[in-house]
């Protein structure tokens, strides 16, 4: 058998202790089939004393992780402390300086400076892998490089988000409101650190920005996705939604249209029978589909120890195997610039708004679809109360463009009390 692979492991947090904890209790198992050993060989975090329930007395120990991924006995720098900028960022740079390969599950740090992090390596000769950011343990990155590489990619969407999938499964089955699951979610401990990377959709945002770069062959650009959070979504919202089938998911979708690649991250109705529909809890769905393969469903853990520590792992047996793909699946330095395109394919959308209770103010709003275009597929009141009528109204498919024009015009109309919550109603 060959020379062990060593590694060197930053960061012994959740994930961090996942991988000890494999390469302990499945050394034998992934030297047969990786063809060679794998050894951790030194490691880092913020403390060294902490009990992590791994022992690590055995391993060389740095407190800079830019010192660990550096060092002659590391081959590979698994790089699993978080952050787009900082240690992550520099240390990644110092490895790949020093002639490592790299494995990673940070996706705030790839979405900000994957593509120059991946051009470095490529020019020095090493690899970067990061199957673990993008939905933890489903392997979506191997489907999409590997399994599905001689497609053209039509569309990728998924829920890539497992708190907010939570929060708002909770929501529907509970009938509580958005704040008591939000709090509820926060004493199980699934929130980030900052919870406004969850709810505000932008961790899902950072997994869509890379998968649309492998799908459609372009520079990652997170600064494109167009992000909604959760935080708006209301009990009403849900219960509505269920009673006309649909269930509300923050769902990512990325496409390429003939106006550029529209990447999104919002709460959308999806119909409560499909796939997507039936996703409960704090799982991960990610919908693949390609011109010969047709339509990919991929479902699993999201997050959480051993399932992330499985990618992690499943990155660092390919190295050990000599398999070198690229980052985002081709060559870094000859990916394009995507244009972006904002919600350019059309859709119905579901509309709730307050409506005073005035003569002609049902009219005055449907005017205002009207004159943007916008035809009224389904309406209902509900709930009427002495000053106001809640209204819901389902449209036929339109632009978020011309929405967000009638939005503004009903605005003018002063019939609608507060602003329409305005949601998508995606074709899954
Ligand atoms: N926890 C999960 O289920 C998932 C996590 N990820 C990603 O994996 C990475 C790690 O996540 P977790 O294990 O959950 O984080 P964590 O917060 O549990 O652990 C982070 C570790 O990094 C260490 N660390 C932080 N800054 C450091 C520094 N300057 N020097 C040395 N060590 C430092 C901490 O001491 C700790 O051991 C993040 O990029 C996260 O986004 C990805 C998918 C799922
Ligand atoms: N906060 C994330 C963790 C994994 O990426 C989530 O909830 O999915
Ligand atoms: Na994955």
């Amino acid at each position: 058998m060959s020379d062990p692979l060593r590694l060197g492991i930053a960061g012994l947090g959740t994930v961090g202790v996942g991988v000890l904890k494999i390469l302990r209790d499945q050394a034998d198992l992934i030297a047969a089939r990786a063809g060679r050993p794998l050894v951790a060989t030194a490691v880092s975090a913020r403390s060294r004393d902490k009990d992590r329930g791994v022992d690590i007395s055995g391993l060389a120990w740095e407190d800079d992780p830019v010192t660990l991924a550096t060092r002659d006995d590391v081959d590979v720098f698994v790089e699993l402390m978080g952050g787009s900028d900082g240690p992550a960022k520099a240390a990644t740079e110092a490895a790949i300086a020093a002639g490592k390969d790299v494995v990673t599950a940070n996706k705030a740090m790839l979405a900000h400076h994957g593509q120059a992090l991946a051009e470095a390596a490529e020019a020095a000769g090493h690899v970067i892998r990061f199957e673990a950011a993008v939905a933890g343990g489903i392997p979506v990155i191997k489907a999409l490089t590997e399994g599905l590489s001689a497609n053209r990619v039509l569309r990728v969407m998924g829920v890539m988000n497992g708190t907010c999938n939570y929060i708002l499964t909770r929501m529907q089955s509970s009938g509580l409101p958005y704040q008591t699951v939000f709090e509820e979610a926060d004493k199980l401990g699934f929130l980030e650190a900052d919870p406004e990377l969850d709810v505000g959709g932008i961790d899902a945002g950072h997994k869509l920005s890379l998968l649309a770069s492998i799908a459609f062959g372009t520079r990652v650009d997170f600064a494109a996705v167009q992000l909604e959070g959760i935080g708006n979504i209301t009990i009403e919202d849900i219960e509505q939604a269920a009673d006309m089938g649909y269930r509300i998911k923050l769902l990512g979708v990325a496409q390429m249209t003939g106006r550029g690649l529209e990447q999104r991250m919002q709460p959308c109705l999806v119909p409560d029978s499909s796939p997507l529909g039936q996703l409960e809890g704090g799982t991960n769905m990610v919908v693949l589909e390609g011109d010969a393969v047709g339509q990919i469903v991929l479902r699993g853990a999201g997050a959480g120890e051993g399932p992330t520590a499985s990618a992690v792992m499943a990155d660092v047996i390919d190295i050990a195997r000599g398999i070198r793909l690229s980052t985002f699946g081709q060559p870094a330095a000859g990916l394009l610039a995507a244009r972006g395109a904002s919600s350019a394919v059309p859709a119905p959308y579901y509309l709730r708004m307050a409506l005073m209770d005035k003569p002609g103010a049902l009219a005055k709003i449907a005017t205002v679809l009207g004159d943007n275009g916008i035809s009224i597929d389904r309406m209902r009141q509900y709930g009427h109360t002495d000053t106001a009528a809640p209204v819901l109204i389902v449209t036929h498919k339109t632009t978020r463009a011309a929405l967000d024009a009638a939005i503004s015009g009903m605005d003018v109309t002063g019939v609608v009390a507060g602003r329409p919550v305005a949601l998508r109603i995606e074709q899954v």
